[in-house]
């Protein structure tokens, strides 16, 4: 099969060739020709001849399968061309923008194969990777939701800097960096008065004099940013209302089931956590709760409650660049016996992003 790889040079795009590489996707017949919007006629990775242009329609229409993490812009511009143009291939995306059309199917395999091979059976051909907190919520905690247990969820959400771009990782690392500046003397001293150094942190945070142009001129660094991605309807940001329509559609559910909750950035890199509470619909013993989430997939692990396993196991630090998606804190809430809460943690560019577009690539070479 021909492979057509756009958006490969980028942060998700160089997770998704690095995943492919280790999982030995390039030897299972596929013949992968790589694009760029920017170096077209250079060298292309894995020796496979030159960058072809990745706004080149006619090179893309040769192709029995696309996959891209080039943005939503590029989608937006290349694939209704594409299917205007008859091309009868299969799309693989990373970007928002087709998610809730309904020719689209929202990818997370491990949560929703049958959704994926009914829409294959029915000839669907655009398949898109889920928002990165909603297919990291579902890894982990979506045993509760397949056995029908769920009434509905609340996810309070830590997003890492990464969420938001490559340039606002290194800005969050900047800004950390002026931070440290502006008292490093005071921090030679351990004598040195705790309240001026908070004075001239916080005025360094309100002056302006950091880096803060990829968070919309705010710092993230020192602080917290509760609002990610732009205003909906509701009161909602957008981030929080994909949490609902997005699980929804990965799941197929026919009654919606109630997701909500407040998105927010912090200072994490490439991890994002997320705070859940959870209505069952009966009582069930928690440790059946425990059993249903750790059995529901090879990757979600279960942390015991316990401080020590915590702060080992459940954080940014601990997670970072791995596949496991550990979910602890796991207990009846005073709230009453149906109330559960949980606390999850995954790498948003690998199950936030890469790997269930790699595994999608490898469904359909291997059908
Ligand atoms: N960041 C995330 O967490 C998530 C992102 N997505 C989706 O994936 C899309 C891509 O995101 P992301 O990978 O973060 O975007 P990047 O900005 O890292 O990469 C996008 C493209 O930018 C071009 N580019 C320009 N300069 C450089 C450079 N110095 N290094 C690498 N690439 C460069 C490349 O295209 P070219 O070769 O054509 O120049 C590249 O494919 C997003 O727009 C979004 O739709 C989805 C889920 C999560
Ligand atoms: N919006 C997410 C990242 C992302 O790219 O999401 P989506 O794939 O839904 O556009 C975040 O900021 O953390």
């Amino acid at each position: 099969m021909k492979v057509g790889i756009v958006g490969w040079r980028g942060m998700v795009g160089s997770v998704l060739l690095q995943r492919m590489v280790e999982e030995g996707d390039f030897a299972i017949g596929i013949e992968p020709v790589f694009f760029s919007t920017s170096q077209a006629g250079q060298p292309a990775p894995m020796n496979a001849g030159t960058l072809k242009s990745a706004d080149d329609i006619a090179e893309l229409k040769k192709l029995d399968i696309i996959i891209t993490c080039q943005g939503g812009d590029y989608t937006k511009a290349v694939h209704p061309e594409l299917r205007k143009q008859g091309w009868q291939g299969y799309w693989i995306d990373a970007a928002s923008t087709l998610r809730m059309e309904e020719s689209a199917v929202i990818i997370l395999d491990p949560i929703n194969r049958n959704v994926i091979d009914a829409a294959l059976a029915k000839g669907q051909k655009d398949f898109v990777g889920g928002n990165c907190t909603v297919s990291l919520m579902l890894m982990g905690l979506g045993g509760l939701f397949r056995a029908g247990l769920v009434e509905w969820m609340s996810s309070m959400t830590y997003q890492a800097a990464s969420g938001a771009g490559a340039p606002n990782m290194r800005e969050l690392l900047s800004q950390m960096g002026v931070l440290q500046g502006v008292v490093a003397e005071e921090l030679k001293n351990p004598g040195s008065a705790i309240l001026e150094i908070d004075r001239k942190v916080t005025a360094t945070l309100r002056d302006g004099s950091m880096p803060m142009k990829e968070f919309g001129g705010f710092p993230l660094a020192g602080n917290v940013l509760p609002w990610i991605d732009r205003e909906v309807e509701d009161g909602q940001s957008r981030e929080e209302w994909k949490g609902f329509s997005e699980t929804n559609k990965i799941l197929g559910t026919s009654t919606p089931i109630p997701v909500d909750g407040i998105c927010v950035r912090v200072g994490a890199m490439r991890c994002h956590s997320q705070a859940i509470t959870i209505k069952l619909n009966k009582d069930l013993p928690l440790a059946d709760i425990e059993q249903i989430i750790a059995n529901d997939n090879e990757w979600v692990t279960l942390v015991p409650n316990t401080k020590a396993d915590t702060l080992a196991q459940l954080t940014p630090a601990a997670v970072s660049g791995l596949l496991t998606v550990p979910v602890g804190r796991v207990r009846k809430m005073k709230m009453g016996p149906q109330f559960v809460q949980a606390f999850t943690c995954g790498d948003q560019l690998l199950w936030g992003a890469a790997e269930p577009l790699r595994r999608m690539l490898r469904i359909l070479v291997e059908k």
